[in-house]
């Protein structure tokens, strides 16, 4: 399989505590790839350092085979787009505003015609239209959350990276959002996203990895829901429901083991 990303040897420590340790994953061209693992096990640590967001690994990281180090920050932007787990702007900037940001890498601070009817079109992708004008600090979390999502859509990059994208959103939006990373694959981009939610992640997702003693390991099998997978990572039961084609995978802790 054709690699959007590849991580080789990648080790992370802050200060003396150990995060990652030889991490070895690779992440395909045009899949959707979810990432789950337990709070604090490193996962936001790991793609802030395939994002380059995080100096000071040990170890590479090749974006379709280059090392993320040698690309300029134009070809990082065209490649990767990245939504954080948190951000916080210290201005009042407008939704519009904000949007913009997402073309800095493009055309600096001097947005272009071309940029403002991208805006309309995202707003318009997203059902946000009447968020326009709206100061981005003063929105809900979810509306922030969605915002943020179509900053990176403002930046069209062929692989998108998503720290707990469905963060704050109510259950449609979680719908919606999954959806539309699902067409953003099916349209030729790659996808790979950090989640909590285990049934969402095997409803949309093409592929399945996991954060256990501090590095990667790929399911064996994508097909269906790895139960003892799933237990030796958050030490937990679970269940899966299949319900025709969806699976429904839930944590059930002492119960049906
Ligand atoms: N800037 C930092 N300085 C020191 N330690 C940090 C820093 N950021 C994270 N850590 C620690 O590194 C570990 C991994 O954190 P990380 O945010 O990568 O976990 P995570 O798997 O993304 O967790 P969550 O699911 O809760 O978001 C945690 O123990 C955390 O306390």
């Amino acid at each position: 399989m054709e690699l959007a990303i590849e991580i080789k040897q990648l080790n992370f420590s802050y200060g003396k505590q150990t995060i990652l340790e030889n991490v070895n994953a690779g992440f395909g061209t045009r899949r959707f790839s979810v990432l789950l693992g337990t709070n604090g096990s490193g996962k936001s640590t790991l793609f802030k350092s395939i994002t380059g967001i995080l100096s000071g690994y040990k170890g590479v990281v090749e974006v379709k085979g280059c090392p993320i180090d040698q690309l300029t920050y134009k070809q990082k932007a065209r490649q990767i787009g990245f939504l954080p787990q948190f951000y916080q702007t210290v201005f009042p900037f407008t939704v519009e505003d904000m949007l913009l940001t997402g073309r800095a890498a493009f055309s600096g601070f001097a947005p272009t015609e071309k940029d403002r009817v991208m805006v309309a079109e995202v707003l318009a992708e997203l059902g946000l239209e009447g968020l326009r004008k709206k100061r981005f600090p003063q929105l809900s979390g979810g509306e922030q959350q969605m915002v943020m999502i179509g900053r990176l859509l403002m930046q069209h990059p062929e692989i998108i990276i998503l720290d707990e994208p469905t963060n704050h959103l109510d259950v449609y939006y979680q719908h919606f959002l999954m959806n539309k990373l699902k067409a953003f694959v099916a349209d030729g981009r790659t996808v790979i996203a950090i989640m909590h939610n285990p049934t969402l992640a095997y409803q949309f997702a093409d592929d399945f990895f996991f954060m256990l003693n501090k590095t990667v390991v790929p399911a064996a099998n994508a097909a269906v829901p790895e139960l003892d997978m799933l237990k030796a990572v958050y030490n937990t039961n679970f269940l899966h429901i299949p319900h025709d084609d969806l699976p429904i995978v839930l944590p059930v802790g002492d119960r049906y083991c």
